[in-house]
């Protein structure tokens, strides 16, 4: 077996005599450290998947440097191995609880030991194979069920094609991860790929910042101003939350997708631009339609190829991945002792109808690995524990959201002291869509 264990002996040799530990236990290399940073050395140099921590009697124990050695290397599975004495105090029992997959009582029982070290190897490999599934798939989204298999299948033709795209799909589902991805497998690839938010932009601002202006437009333009549009010449234009595009702006936007030329804002010559439009919306665009909010002409334009984003409660399979790889891509926020997840709270995870998609269960998951106070983040931490009293069990979906995010930009405008650019990156949102869900939401700020 080629097995490696790392032995953190953490006395001074001259004190006690060194751990018999390796000798033991055949079958095993180890990596000796007598500190931490030496221990961090050789977990570099070498592939190691266990560590045995010795905490040798009346010595006192270095908790900061054994919890930051430990916190930076989640891959390892950590034992501690210490006489009763030892293992009786309160730290260290506290230190094992909340950080160790196991304990073992010295003197060694080399059998007992070796059966420890073999269930912390197979824990520590079986936790790298379900992290190799949850790395983000080819088109950059996390997610293996049957919806998202067609949505890949549905991305790679559209990526090979020119025509205007329309993305729908609830909020937070991924409309703009699938965009870019769209962009990324383009020819247009290595071309400009330009992001607007046309919900977020003031309604007086709109044509001119899609479409630019000249110098003299208006009181104010000092000088020539490229346009979003214009700046994506080439690559790709993502218009995000098109349903929120005043009525007046829709008429230049379906020109432009007519004819290919756009006009700035106070000109008179038309400007050829390629770029292609990737539409995205939450709204049910053929109801805007027939409400008259939105062109007929225009809708028909955008809606040549359709991609619909799948809400997470129908593929909630895929949340076991997505929770994994959230884990592990905010792994540098997390408070030190949190390793994982408690299998109550995948349950939870897995039984919830995620009214906020995605988004949702990032911000649940970041939140949980910042203010778990245990090893395994429980189904509390992850406010999963029961429907919350102001959310009554035959809430509709739409109360279910609000509360959902009432609690959770509550939680983030506190931890971020109110501050709302700070908050909103942290929830992924823009400034003003975060300032439309505080008044929508009645926040206190
Ligand atoms: N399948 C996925 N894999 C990984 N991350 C995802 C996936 N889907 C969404 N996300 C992440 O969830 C968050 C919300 O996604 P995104 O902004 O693309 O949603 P949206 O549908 O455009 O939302 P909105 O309509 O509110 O603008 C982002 O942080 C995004 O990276």
């Amino acid at each position: 077996m080629n097995s490696r264990a790392l032995l953190l002996y953490s006395s001074e040799p001259e004190r006690t005599s060194p751990a018999p530990l390796p000798d033991l236990i055949p079958g095993w290399q180890w990596s000796i450290a007598t500190t931490p940073a030496c221990a961090h050395q050789q977990i570099h140099n070498h592939n190691v998947r266990v560590g045995v921590i010795h905490l040798p009697p009346s010595l006192p124990v270095a908790f900061d440097q054994l919890e930051t050695l430990t916190a930076s290397h989640p891959q390892i599975e950590w034992i501690v191995a210490a006489s009763p004495d030892v293992l009786s105090e309160t730290d260290v029992g506290r230190f094992i609880a909340s950080t160790c997959f196991d304990y073992h009582t010295l003197p060694a029982d080399p059998d007992r030991l070796a059966v420890t070290l073999g269930h912390a190897w197979g824990r520590a490999q079986m936790r790298e194979r379900c992290r190799d599934t949850s790395r983000p798939g080819q088109f950059g989204m996390v997610g293996e069920s049957a919806p998202m298999l067609r949505l890949y299948g549905n991305l790679e033709k559209i990526s090979n094609s020119d025509a205007p795209v329309l993305v729908q799909g609830e909020s937070g589902t991924g409309k703009e991860l699938v965009a870019r991805a769209i962009h990324r497998h383009s020819s247009r690839a290595q071309q400009p790929y330009i992001a607007v938010n046309c919900g977020a932009i003031p309604v007086n601002l709109i044509q001119s910042e899609l479409f630019g202006y000249e110098k003299g437009a208006f009181t104010g333009a000092n000088q020539r101003k490229i346009g979003l549009i214009e700046s994506a010449n080439g690559g790709t234009v993502f218009l995000d939350e098109i349903g929120d595009l005043p009525f007046e702006s829709q008429v230049m936007l379906l020109r432009f997708l007519q004819e290919h030329c756009i006009e700035r804002v106070g000109g008179h010559t038309p400007i050829n631009v390629d770029v292609r439009v990737i539409a995205a919306t939450h709204v049910n665009l053929e109801l805007a339609v027939a409400a008259r909010s939105f062109r007929e002409d225009l809708f028909y334009r955008l809606n040549v190829l359709r991609v619909t984003v799948p809400p997470l409660r129908e593929r909630l399979e895929d949340v076991d991945l997505l929770a994994d790889w959230c884990f592990e891509v905010f792994a540098s926020e997390k408070n030190a002792h949190v390793q994982g997840f408690s299998l109550r709270a995948k349950q939870a995870m897995s039984r919830y109808g995620w009214p906020g998609n995605v988004r949702e269960l990032i911000n649940r998951v970041r939140r949980a690995m910042v203010m778990s106070e245990s090893r395994l983040i429980t189904a509390e931490d992850l406010l999963l524990d029961a429907p919350s009293s102001d959310t009554p069990a035959s809430a509709s979906l739409e109360e279910a959201r609000d509360q959902v995010e009432r609690d959770l930009i509550e939680h983030a405008l506190q931890i971020n002291k109110q501050n709302i650019t700070e908050t909103a990156r942290q929830l992924g949102l823009s400034r003003s869509t975060l300032y439309r869900l505080i008044n929508k939401l009645e926040l206190k700020q």
